[in-house]
């Protein structure tokens, strides 16, 4: 057993390590005056480092909001975020991918690729190295010189999810990255996604509307309630998942309890 594992059994969590996040107390407003608005909170949530989170709760309850102010993208109103111990940072906190790719389209995958190298600060002699191994990760070996207009919409998802690794960051956040993929192309990303978390051990916050995908990806599934978002259900996930294949286990009875479980708990928290 690990230091860091001694530590959470004993039911504390170290959240200055690289990778955890620490919300406490957050509330966050857009808006001033009697304009504001209260998109989040009160929210208390420590995500301890290795942890893969999903977000899930209806349209318009704060998902996206909770993550930008993981991201650093935003400051709470209220209360303080904690990215590995510090306040996040925009571009230092945490790798970050989108509903869309957000590709550079006139550069190629490797331009796109050595982009993400350069901003992490990697050095130029080692990008080739790093590309390849990047690229490999997700599944994208041999498309280095296509433009980004000439892959499909997974390969170019799956793109925007090897810039986000370029970092080298321990906090991967995902905000409904899949949701516009057809899917099989859907289900497919979701196995990588979970094999590149497993095999690098970063901490991963995902935010999606499907409970199918929350309950394949997720070590623990947090429902919001509807605007502004709170915690609603807690839940962790412990289905087997190194032994067992992705078609058995998403067929599997214990998958579509928690899928019927995680499903009626969105549903519960909206109409509340
Ligand atoms: N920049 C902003 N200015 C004002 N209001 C905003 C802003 N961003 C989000 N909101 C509002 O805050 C609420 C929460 O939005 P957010 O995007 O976080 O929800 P969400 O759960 O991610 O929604 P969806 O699932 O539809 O993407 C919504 O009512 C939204 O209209």
């Amino acid at each position: 057993m690990t230091s860091s594992e001694i530590t959470e059994a004993e039911g504390a969590v170290d959240t200055a390590r690289a990778g955890s996040v620490r919300i406490d107390h957050v509330i966050h407003r857009y808006g001033r005056g009697g304009e504001a608005f209260t998109a989040v909170g009160p929210v208390d949530l420590t995500v301890p480092a290795g942890e893969f989170l999903v977000l899930v709760g209806a349209s318009g309850c704060g998902k996206s909001t909770l993550l930008r102010l993981i991201a650093g993208f935003e400051r709470p109103t209220q209360g303080s975020v904690r990215v590995s111990g510090a306040e996040p940072r925009p571009g230092e906190a945490a790798g970050v991918v989108f509903q869309s790719p957000r590709l550079f389209p006139w550069r190629t995958v490797r331009g796109n690729v050595d982009l993400a190298l350069r901003f992490a600060g990697v050095p130029r002699a080692q990008w080739p190295e790093r590309r390849a191994e990047l690229l490999a990760r997700v599944g994208l070996e041999g498309t280095e010189r296509r433009r980004t207009w000439e892959i499909s919409g997974g390969q170019q998802q799956r793109v925007a999810i090897a810039r986000a690794l370029a970092a080298e960051n321990p906090l991967l956040l995902l905000d409904e990255p899949f949701a516009a993929l057809d899917a099989l192309t859907r289900e497919r990303l979701q196995e990588d996604v979970r094999r590149v978390t497993e095999r690098t051990g970063r901490t991963a916050v995902f935010v999606t509307h499907s409970a199918d995908e929350a309950v394949f990806l997720g070590s623990r599934i947090v429902v919001l309630t509807k605007s502004p978002g709170t915690v609603a259900l807690d839940l962790p996930i412990t289905l087997p998942r190194g032994d067992i294949e992705a078609e058995e286990l998403r067929g599997s009875r214990e998958f579509a309890e928690l899928r019927a479980r995680v499903s009626h708990a969105v549903k519960a928290a909206a109409a509340a």
